[in-house]
């Protein structure tokens, strides 16, 4: 398999019912994953994030996840999960520091959402601070399942914009789980569709 140096690599990959999953991305790609509900995309990321077992074997720039310890994988492997989790009252509490106010504003807050209590959070807040949570701690790698599935059109589309101005300066490989063929067209150019027990690549340019 052609492999750029520094990227992401998955080989012959298995996890519950998915087998043979091969395919790398890039530093600054979005490969897209889709598929129909069930067939194992949210598995997937998380045995890319070393949370789930899974057989195969997966590199970052060309080190073995079987060879680090874990702590130290997930320090760059970062996964927003569809359902983020939080354990301060705050949302600063989940910040080493202050949060960055460019990327806040991109993202539809001012800075006192710092102070915000995360029970009163909606779910499409959560959702965009768990994506700035993510991006703040500069992974390698990024995996997101349906990052802005809880927004309305136009909060998508910028979070969106913010998500892809980031990940292509910060050189992030990332695999980016969606449904909208809309999407995937506008930040992907490899698109991964997961199918009963394997997967087919959808698209793929130069
Ligand atoms: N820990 C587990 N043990 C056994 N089966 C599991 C486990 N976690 C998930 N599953 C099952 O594996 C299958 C794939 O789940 P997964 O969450 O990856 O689906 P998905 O493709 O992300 O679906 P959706 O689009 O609905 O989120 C489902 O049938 C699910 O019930």
């Amino acid at each position: 398999m052609e492999e750029t140096p520094g990227s992401l690599a998955l080989e012959n990959v298995a996890v519950g019912a998915l087998n043979a999953v091969s395919f790398s991305v890039a530093p600054g790609e979005v490969v897209c994953l889709s598929g129909p509900s069930g067939v194992g995309k949210s598995r997937l990321l998380r045995a890319v994030a070393d949370i789930e077992a899974h057989q195969g074997a997966i590199r970052l720039a060309g080190e073995a996840q079987s060879s680090m310890p874990a702590h130290q994988w997930r320090r760059r492997v970062v996964m927003v999960p569809a359902d983020s989790q939080w354990w301060f009252d705050t949302v600063a509490g989940h910040f080493d520091g202050d949060l960055p106010e460019d990327d806040l504003a991109a993202l539809g807050f001012g800075p006192e959402v710092a102070g915000w209590s995360v029970s009163r959070l909606s779910t499409g807040e959560r959702q965009r601070l768990a994506l700035l949570r993510a991006m703040v701690l500069e992974p390698g790698v990024l995996l997101l399942d349906e990052p802005t599935s809880n927004l309305d059109a136009e909060r998508a589309r910028a979070t969106e914009r913010w998500l892809l101005d980031r990940i292509e300066a910060r050189r992030m490989a990332v695999l980016w789980v969606a449904h909208d063929a809309e999407q995937i067209a506008r930040v992907a150019r490899r698109h991964v569709r997961l199918v009963d027990h394997g997967m087919e690549v959808v698209r793929e340019c130069d």
